[in-house]
């Protein structure tokens, strides 16, 4: 029999229960009690969806409030004293690591006022964790139990389930030091760490549990020798120790083949890889096994949301079984499902033709199952039928194809992808028109979105507003951004993107060939979700999308405001893109579409055009090599496709924020003037790739991400400090990335600190 296993379900609930939970208690409107309910409710409605659809192997620990990299550090105490100096409850603590905390003393508690720890993306995907902050001061303890927690939970519910744990490598590899000791390297605290793990996975045992999965997907990153060299450290450790449960050492989103002497003997009883990124991987990872490992084959795509070709997966599965047996092999999600959305039946609005071609999360627990019962001989034809006909009817359809975009994608030549000239000749010419001052300020592009914007939109989409009076609204909430920023004294404005529920969904729906869905929410990072929009066929722009709310915006002020676009690489990244097209095709019909956007806004007297790119450095192949060189080539020229058909005149921004980018990846976009993620980052050496760099940068000068205000000090120190390796003559003053999710109060507090900070050294250099 071949068993079918689910590496992990997505936590946010099929209504965005716990979006609306979490936030509640974070408001102090819903209780920490309520709070947990809400979460038992997500994890047993999880669990037994899973049980009734017929899962072999369920996971339990894959919840989260947050993200499961923050739960851990919390479970060992991998906590910044920062923290724990509040004695906060636990829940409190790991929400003050997660956004920071800011509060007034009462009669009862001290102030507290703490950012939020740095938080990257996990790994190519569009989820979020917060980074493991190690200093040699951390006291590595059990801190209450967590995985027992969950697993008992299931078993009372009458679920066995498999606990999923971030393994100790990938902990600490994913992890940091802390500033206090600069000089520490993560991994070298595994000797200290890996007890804890055994103390855990102790508590598992005697709560019953037989397995656990230990997720170590930094093997599909390119590795330090002494990382590759902790893997043997940590399981033959583990290995060692009496009675605990047996360990699934599982990746992901890449291929093992490079880290493979990493791998092999390790002492572990099954393995799991992601076949869907790199099914030539199998006879490799096949070759490490010994003859009683298990090898659980991710077939079923947790990144995207197309149906599995049960045929294909068939016949891959079976050439691993071949080898080693059924009661060997185990077929898996290739991830974690919190990728994907979580149920296609609540997809009402859905074109029928157009939505027989997905599966969500919900239905992708099915496909596994359905695939394991055909590989154990059960009789799943209908389901094998049904599976056949929509994949013939999605690559014979009409809504795929569109001759004209493909004839144009053909048609870019190089000089699409080229400014008239090279920057020091642009920026003259733009000086002359902008006329800004030293330490020019300005936003990254959306203000907050109030209650009274999202009430409006409801209103509109469902058709109890008429188009003029949405317009009207939209014009309102513009003119009230516009004075504000006029009041605060901002130097290039924006409109605030009111009119706009995502960046990415507001030009997928404006655009020929994707789809979108009503309820497909998919976890960014806490309790921010997005709804990625579907590219289902090639795309084109049928007119104007984002000129008239600009326009207007410029109409009623004198400062320049600046046209927001989101980059071809973001609209792409940002989507579940085709899977039937390859992804720089996707990305050159996007830019060719962005390009007619910018060219109308020029054309209507936008003088600054920004067009963000936040997603260019999670495309990135995960492993240096051919792939990411061309991956570099066509993000960069697509952007410079979508930018370049303007003036000189014309001043070109770019965004990017919440990754490790490389400078030199930026650089080939050539915009003008770029916004960078810059409030956590302290090293001189990035700032000075960014200084040696002849375009303009803002560096950005605080975290929107959390709802703390920092200071006009503060501000000023920061500054002082980029100022050390940042010239003043390039330097732009804003925020790390947009305000959409701030409350109007400390947006205005805190942006009015930043623009007189800007001012206070605009005096020291007006005197030098
Ligand atoms: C994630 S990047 C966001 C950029 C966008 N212009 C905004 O301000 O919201
Ligand atoms: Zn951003």
């Amino acid at each position: 029999m071949v068993q079918s296993y689910v590496l992990g379900f997505p936590r946010i609930g099929p209504n965005r229960e716990l979006k609306k939970a979490t936030e509640g208690y974070w408001n102090g409107k819903v209780s920490g009690e309520q709070l947990q309910q809400v979460a038992k409710d997500i994890k047993a409605s999880n669990w037994k969806l899973q049980k009734d659809a017929g899962v072999d192997v369920i996971a339990s620990n894959d919840f989260s409030f947050y993200d499961q990299v923050l739960d851990l550090s919390l479970l060992f105490n991998v906590i910044p004293q920062r923290y724990s100096k509040y004695e906060l409850s636990p829940l409190d603590t790991y929400f003050a690591m997660a956004r920071g905390l800011q509060r007034k003393a009462t009669d009862s508690a001290a102030a507290v006022d703490v950012p939020a720890l740095e938080m990257v993306k996990w790994f190519d995907s569009n989820y979020h964790y917060v980074r493991p902050t190690f200093s040699n001061s951390t006291e590595f303890k059990l801190n209450g139990q967590k995985p027992v927690d969950e697993f008992l939970e299931a078993k009372q519910l009458g679920v066995e389930t498999r606990p999923v744990l971030v393994g100790p490598v990938s902990f600490l590899h994913l992890g940091k030091s802390d500033k206090d000791s600069a000089d520490l390297d993560p991994i070298s605290l595994l000797d200290k760490i890996l007890p804890l793990y055994a103390q855990i996975l102790k508590k598992l045992a005697d709560a019953g549990a037989k397995s656990v999965q230990f997720d170590e997907p930094t093997l599909v990153l390119d590795l330090p020798a002494e990382v590759q060299a902790a893997f043997n450290k940590a399981y033959s450790y583990l290995a060692s120790q009496e009675g605990l449960p047996e360990i699934t050492l599982a990746t992901y989103f890449g291929t093992v083949v490079p880290n493979l002497s990493a791998l092999k003997g390790l002492p572990v009883a099954g393995f799991h890889f992601d076949f869907v990124r790199n099914p030539e991987q199998l006879d490799d990872v096949i070759s490490i096994l010994n003859d009683k490992q298990t090898l659980s084959v991710g077939i079923v795509d947790g990144r995207n949301i197309w149906k599995n070709n049960f045929t294909n997966s068939v016949k891959f599965v079976e050439s691993a079984i071949a080898k080693l047996s059924s009661d060997r092999v185990l077929v898996s999600t290739s991830s974690s499902l919190l990728h994907t959305p979580v149920n296609l039946d609540n997809e009402t609005k859905l074109n029928p033709e157009i939505k027989d071609w997905f599966a969500f999360a919900t239905q992708k627990v099915s496909e596994v199952v359905n695939i394991a019962k055909k590989l154990s001989g059960e009789d799943v034809s209908a389901a094998f039928e049904a599976n056949a006909k929509s994949l013939n009817n999605r690559a014979t359809s009409s809504i795929t194809n569109n001759a004209e975009v493909k004839a144009r994608v053909a048609s870019i030549n190089e000089s699409m992808g080229q400014r008239a000239s090279p920057f020091l000749q642009r920026i003259k010419e733009q000086e002359q028109i902008l006329k800004l001052p030293l330490f020019p300020t300005t936003t990254i592009g959306s203000f907050p979105q109030t209650k009274d914007i999202r009430i409006n939109r409801n209103k509109f989409t469902k058709g109890t507003i008429s188009r003029e009076q949405y317009e009207q609204f939209i014009n309102e909430e513009i003119e009230r951004v516009i004075r504000f920023q006029e009041e605060i004294d901002l130097d290039v404005l924006v409109h605030g993107e009111p009119e706009r529920n995502d960046m990415v969904q507001f030009f997928g729906e404006q655009l020929e060939g994707y789809a979108f869905t009503v309820n497909g929410w998919v976890q960014s990072y806490g309790s921010r979700y997005v709804r990625p929009p579907i590219i289902v066929g090639d795309l084109s722009r049928p007119k104007a999308m984002s000129v008239k709310e600009v326009v207007y915006a410029q109409s009623i002020t004198q400062r320049p405001v600046k046209g927001m676009l989101t980059g071809p690489v973001t609209c792409l990244r940002w989507s579940f893109p085709r899977d039937d097209v390859d992804q720089k095709t996707q990305a050159y019909q996007l830019a060719l579409a962005i390009r007619d956007e910018v060219s109308d806004l020029e054309a209507a007297g936008i003088k600054v055009i920004q067009v963000d790119e936040p997603a260019v450095r999670e495309g990135l192949p995960l492993r240096a090599g051919q792939e990411r060189t061309e991956y570099y080539n066509w993000s960069a020229e697509s952007f410079r496709v979508a930018t370049s058909v303007v003036t000189n005149k014309t001043q070109i921004h770019s965004h990017f924020c919440y990754s490790d980018l490389d400078p030199n990846h930026i650089k080939a976009l050539d915009a003008d003037v770029v916004s960078i993620e810059f409030s956590k980052k302290d090293d001189p050496n990035y700032i000075l790739q960014f200084a040696n760099y002849p375009n303009h940068s803002g560096l950005g000068l605080f975290d929107i991400h959390s709802p703390r205000i920092p200071s006009k000090e503060e501000f000023i120190q920061k500054m002082e400090q980029f100022l050390k390796y940042y010239p003043a003559e390039k330097f732009w003053v804003n925020p790390d990335c947009g305000l959409k999710t701030r409350g109007w109060e400390e947006t205005k507090a805190t942006l009015t600190n930043m623009v007189n900070a800007a001012k206070h050294f605009r005096q020291i250099y007006a005197k030098k």
